[in-house]
């Protein structure tokens, strides 16, 4: 039988336009993490699809202490009231984070604007009754404190784990792959995700053709100066077009299947990559960088085209496994360490997912299902 997720629940905010929904696809040791996004296309569905992404994200996570959940607001990220809308949004499912569901953030919400939330709240960072008796735990609590202001390469450390955890999925599939060197990559969004990972990327050889955001898509087949795009970044990951050099093309955001690239990462949205546009795709990679980018007509246009996918789940869940790593005690809080941990497992799933794929005759993301299969769910801790 399917798994359905264990609750959903639905808000409406009394002062404005937006509604929202938790969903808990399932507590692992009566605790559950993922993310808040905020956009105006969020959905109650969207919202379940994600959180089921979560309950697999923790299995490759290898977390045998937290299971999978997903918070979703439907606004508008870049409203003025945005963050008072969050803060309504946090207080209607305060009950259900303090019982165990930890929400972090997610396109359009700011982690830190989250844990100020919780602080102002009394919350601090949600944990069940064991956690709170458990001086590993608390120890490591602390060590998530300090490592929320640690910068690694310039980033804050939650900002851009994720994006290299994801450079070493691709780095692994494309070696995997036997893939030429200095290969061309295009990234669709250039917020924590896109341009932490673009920067791992420049860093590991990669050229970066094209990058796209809420605006445009800018590219340049010599590849784009990557360091000076983040320099110049503006805030909610948009590209400064001023910075742009004079080799560079701007066009729609909507045509960034249309630029020549060996590897292709969606690092925005869901489903930007549908059965109206996959046969544009012109690579033979895909990162899925963004949870469930692709949907699954689409998915069966590429298994056709022979195209491989490093799974969301298996390749984006840096953000969570630092968590995981640091409350849990599994590492210290030593930015070499927990950048190598992480990396390092990313490394080690990537390749078992591509090596089981190409025994068995199967698709990556059939192999990785079936691998990472989520828990049943136990209960919040009344
Ligand atoms: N932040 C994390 O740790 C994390 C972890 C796992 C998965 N993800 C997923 O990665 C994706 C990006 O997350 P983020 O944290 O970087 O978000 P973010 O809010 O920091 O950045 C979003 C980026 O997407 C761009 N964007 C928005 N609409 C677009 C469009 N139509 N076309 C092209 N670009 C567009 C924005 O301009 C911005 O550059 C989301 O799907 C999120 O669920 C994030």
């Amino acid at each position: 039988m399917d798994m359905k997720p264990y609750a959903v629940v639905e808000w409406n905010d009394t002062e404005s336009s937006a509604k929202g929904w938790l969903c808990i696809f399932n507590f692992v040791n009566n605790y559950s993490g993922g993310g808040t996004r905020m956009h105006p296309t969020v959905t109650r569905e969207e919202v379940i699809r994600l959180a089921t992404t979560m309950g697999y994200k923790y299995k490759a996570c290898e977390s045998t202490t937290t299971g999978g959940c997903k918070g979703g607001i439907a606004y508008d990220y870049k409203a003025p009231d945005a963050k008072d809308v969050l803060r309504r949004y946090i207080v209607a499912m305060a009950p259900y984070i303090k019982a165990g569901a930890s929400l972090g953030g997610d396109l359009g919400v700011n982690y830190g604007d989250v844990l100020e939330i919780f602080d102002d709240l009394g919350i601090g960072l949600p944990q069940t009754n064991a956690m709170r008796n458990d001086p590993v735990v608390q120890q490591g609590i602390k060590n998530h404190d300090d490592a929320c202001s640690l910068t690694y390469d310039g980033f804050l450390m939650y900002d851009m784990i994720t994006g290299y955890g994801l450079a070493h999925a691709l780095d692994e599939a494309w070696q995997f792959k036997n893939g030429k060197k200095g290969a061309g990559v295009v990234i669709q969004g250039f917020g924590c995700v896109g341009a932490s990972m673009a920067n791992c990327l420049d860093k590991m050889g990669y050229k970066i053709v094209g990058i796209s955001d809420a605006n445009c898509l800018v590219s340049c087949p010599e590849g784009l100066d990557v360091k000076k795009l983040i320099a110049t970044r503006k805030p909610k990951g948009e590209l400064d077009q001023a910075a742009f050099a004079d080799n560079y093309t701007v066009s729609a955001n909507t045509s960034w299947l249309d630029v020549d690239c060996d590897i292709l990462v969606p690092a925005a949205l869901e489903d930007v990559i549908n059965k109206d546009n996959v046969n544009d795709v012109k690579a033979s990679l895909i990162v899925e960088a963004a949870n469930i980018p692709v949907t699954a007509e689409a998915d069966e246009v590429l298994t056709k085209k022979g195209v491989d996918i490093c799974v969301d789940f298996v390749s984006n869940m840096g953000g969570i496994r630092i968590y995981e790593a640091l409350v849990f005690g599994i590492v210290d809080k030593i930015p070499e360490d927990i950048v190598n941990d992480t990396t390092s497992l990313i490394r080690r799933n990537t390749r078992k997912v591509f090596e089981e794929a190409k025994k068995q005759g199967k698709t990556q993301r059939q192999v990785a299902m079936e691998i990472f299969a989520p828990d049943t769910s136990d209960t919040p801790d009344i």
